[in-house]
């Protein structure tokens, strides 16, 4: 099994396209507050740039879900992750609009289970989303075994680290890879692939 690896807060036709090369699975654009954020006409162009095979995710913390609704079908995304305290009726509206759901919980939570709001992948996350600030990942409450992403603090530096803690089943990363807030580094996104796959040992 290889390492799920995704690339957040895209905004250019270089950023996804170096994600896209360097072999990332999922590539993710912010529709919400945000130094990343871009707007759905523009996500859709770039959308429109990855392959089938790399799952394109819309990002959105507390917004309506008519406004996820709307966004999600003028972007073209095919997932949603969501940041908010959106309950299980939230997910089950959205999941009828057929798109991989990621429920995004911070660490602190009660112990979060991959599936319990209807979700496909669960991400466990700093309390901050985006901060670039890292928590205890050895402290991290997700079962082995589940559909996992772990966020929060991620670079090329420590990522390997932080993979052989604690087994996840992916990983997420935004501002590990920036030169500066909201800019990618390309040599950066590369590099934390790579580190990301490198000699993995997964749980
Ligand atoms: O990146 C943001 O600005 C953002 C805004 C709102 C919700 C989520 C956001 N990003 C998510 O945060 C983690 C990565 O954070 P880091 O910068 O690597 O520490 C990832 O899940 C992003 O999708």
């Amino acid at each position: 099994m290889t390492l799920f690896v995704k690339i957040c807060g895209l905004r250019t036709e270089q950023d996804v396209d170096t994600a896209v090369e360097a072999g990332a699975d999922a590539v993710g654009f912010v529709f919400s507050d945000s130094p990343r954020r871009i707007d759905p006409a523009a996500a859709a162009r770039l959308v429109a740039r990855v392959p089938e095979s790399v799952l394109t995710v819309g990002v959105f913390r507390r917004e309506p879900l008519d406004h996820v609704r709307s966004v999600a079908a003028e972007s073209g995304i095919r997932a949603v992750q969501l940041h908010g305290p959106e309950d299980r009726g939230y997910y089950a509206d959205l999941a009828t609009g057929g798109w991989t759901l990621i429920r995004a919980a911070a660490f602190g939570d009660s112990v979060p289970r991959c599936g319990e709001f209807g979700e496909d992948m669960l991400l466990l996350d700093a309390p901050v989303p985006g901060s670039g600030i890292a928590w205890d990942w050895s402290r991290k409450q997700v079962a082995a075994g589940e559909r996992w992403l772990l966020a929060g603090g991620l670079t090329p530096e420590n990522v390997r680290e932080a993979v052989d803690v604690t087994r996840p089943w992916g990983v997420d990363v935004s501002s590990g890879v920036e030169a500066s807030r909201g800019v990618k580094n390309p040599a950066l996104i590369t590099a934390f692939v790579e580190a990301a796959r490198a000699g993995a040992v997964l749980g």
